[in-house]
């Protein structure tokens, strides 16, 4: 990926930053960098997952998924970290297997999903690192419960990923499935690049060395600068444009098949680096539908926000059909591709000219090589990041508290933050 910054620039936008508040940064980037080298180096817990692309064996994976390989459709149960990087992966890139991600446990939504699918030739695959999320496990209950009341024996058909120990690992080993495991020392909002994503991208026949490779074009960017990395330009201007007041940061790519890639984004910002009062808060929008809805917010709203643009420089195009009407015959001179690259440079030169800071990330298109290249670039992106606010990104305790309150209201152990829930202060004004 390459990134352009020219519009975070104190020149241009307001909040920006200067150029020579860049040179001066680019040192504590020289810092963290060294700092993220030895932590890949020794493996350590987190700054490991940078290392995946050298460490993830496609052929193992192809192994695990071979008897479900020719599945008409797949059910991925997962939530989290552990389902957006196999979602991102597989809505952004063609194939004809359908795909379903059951990461939600709303019940309606749940059976609807699950309705229809041509069960005799459809594959599970669970996905959990700790093997204890209650959603995922709950769901996956469920989805056995629809195999075996259609008659069809789920064993066969399901693969499991997850860590060395827990619930999820014992039932995978009692029915003796395929399994694969979370590499150590990955936290799952990044683990795209190891079989936590890449078990749904090989059902649906992806080319998995592309992804792993574009991934790897990635990883040798990375550089003690931020002029010579685009992964470590883009997480420093977010943190100095945070750090100057735009607090949120909202990511727009202009390709349908990339709107899934914002939510798996917004998972990585706000998980790692929302912790001791400081972070940056990711907004989810997609070029061109959100010009129509967001975009006033955006020029004209509170100085709070960076706007992300993801753009690719090649994509598949169709043409307008010439009309009778003749205020309308600009558009047959056109087509789809030219009004959508239209429609981003003058919402990015909108921004730009009312001073509003935003960052071009450009990929050649939108195919595996590119994919891997932006999920990595977006992991290291976020990693520096983590380094210059001195938070510790690879962690999420306020996640667990919730997951711990949630385990204790159903009666799933003694967890002190369930009293919290019967401590709510009400004010209640009925109908
Ligand atoms: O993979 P699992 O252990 O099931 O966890 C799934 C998700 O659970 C929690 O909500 C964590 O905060 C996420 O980081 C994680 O990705």
């Amino acid at each position: 990926m390459d990134v352009d910054i020219g519009n975070a620039l104190a020149s241009v936008a307001s909040p920006g930053v200067s150029r020579d508040s860049l040179e001066r940064l680019d040192e504590q980037v020289a810092d963290a960098h060294e700092r993220i080298e030895t932590g890949m180096a020794e493996g350590e817990h987190g700054y490991a997952a940078l290392n995946l692309p050298e460490r993830t064996d496609p052929d193992e994976i192809r192994a695990a998924v071979e008897p479900v390989a020719d599945a008409e459709a797949l059910i991925t149960v997962g939530i989290g970290g552990s389902a957006l990087g196999a979602a991102t992966i597989t809505d952004a890139l063609d194939s004809d297997t359908e795909t379903v991600y059951l990461d939600n446990v709303d019940p309606a939504w749940v059976s609807n999903r699950l309705e229809g699918l041509p069960l005799e030739n459809t594959a599970i695959n669970v996905v959990s690192r700790s093997g204890t999320t209650a959603e995922t496990l709950a769901n996956f209950l469920v989805v056995r419960e629809a195999f075996e009341d259609a008659g069809v024996d789920w064993t066969e058909r399901t693969i499991v990923t997850t860590g060395d120990s827990g619930p999820l690992r014992d039932l995978s080993d009692r029915h003796d499935l395929p399994s694969l495991k979370v590499p150590d020392g990955v936290p799952g909002r990044f683990s795209a690049l190891s079989a936590v994503g890449m078990v749904a991208a090989a059902v649906c026949g992806h080319d998995l060395e592309a992804l792993l490779e574009g991934a790897a074009a990635e990883a040798e960017t990375l550089t003690g600068s931020l002029f010579d990395c685009p992964a470590y330009a883009y997480g420093a201007t977010a943190y100095a444009l945070d750090a100057r007041g735009a607090g949120m940061n909202a990511m727009v790519p202009y390709a349908e098949s990339l709107e899934t890639y914002s939510e798996w984004f917004a998972q990585l910002w706000a998980e790692s680096l929302g912790k001791d009062d400081l972070g940056q808060t990711p907004l989810r929008a997609l070029g061109v539908t959100d010009q129509h809805s967001q975009l006033q917010l955006y020029r004209a709203g509170p100085r709070d926000k960076v706007v992300t643009f993801v753009t690719t420089r090649e994509s598949e195009d169709r043409s307008i059909p010439a009309t009778e009407v003749e205020d309308l015959a600009y558009l047959g001179d056109a087509s789809l591709g030219e009004l959508l690259e239209a429609e981003f440079e003058a919402t990015e030169a909108s921004l730009a000219a009312a001073g509003r800071p935003n960052v071009r990330v450009e990929l050649e298109r939108v195919d595996e090589y590119e994919l891997g290249g932006l999920l990595y670039g977006m992991e290291a992106a976020c990693v520096l990041a983590g380094e210059l606010y001195g938070v510790n990104t690879f962690e999420q305790p306020a996640v667990e508290w919730a997951k711990n309150a949630t385990r204790g209201l159903l009666g799933g152990g003694e967890f002190e933050e369930a009293e919290a829930v019967a401590e709510k202060t009400e004010l209640r004004i009925e109908q």
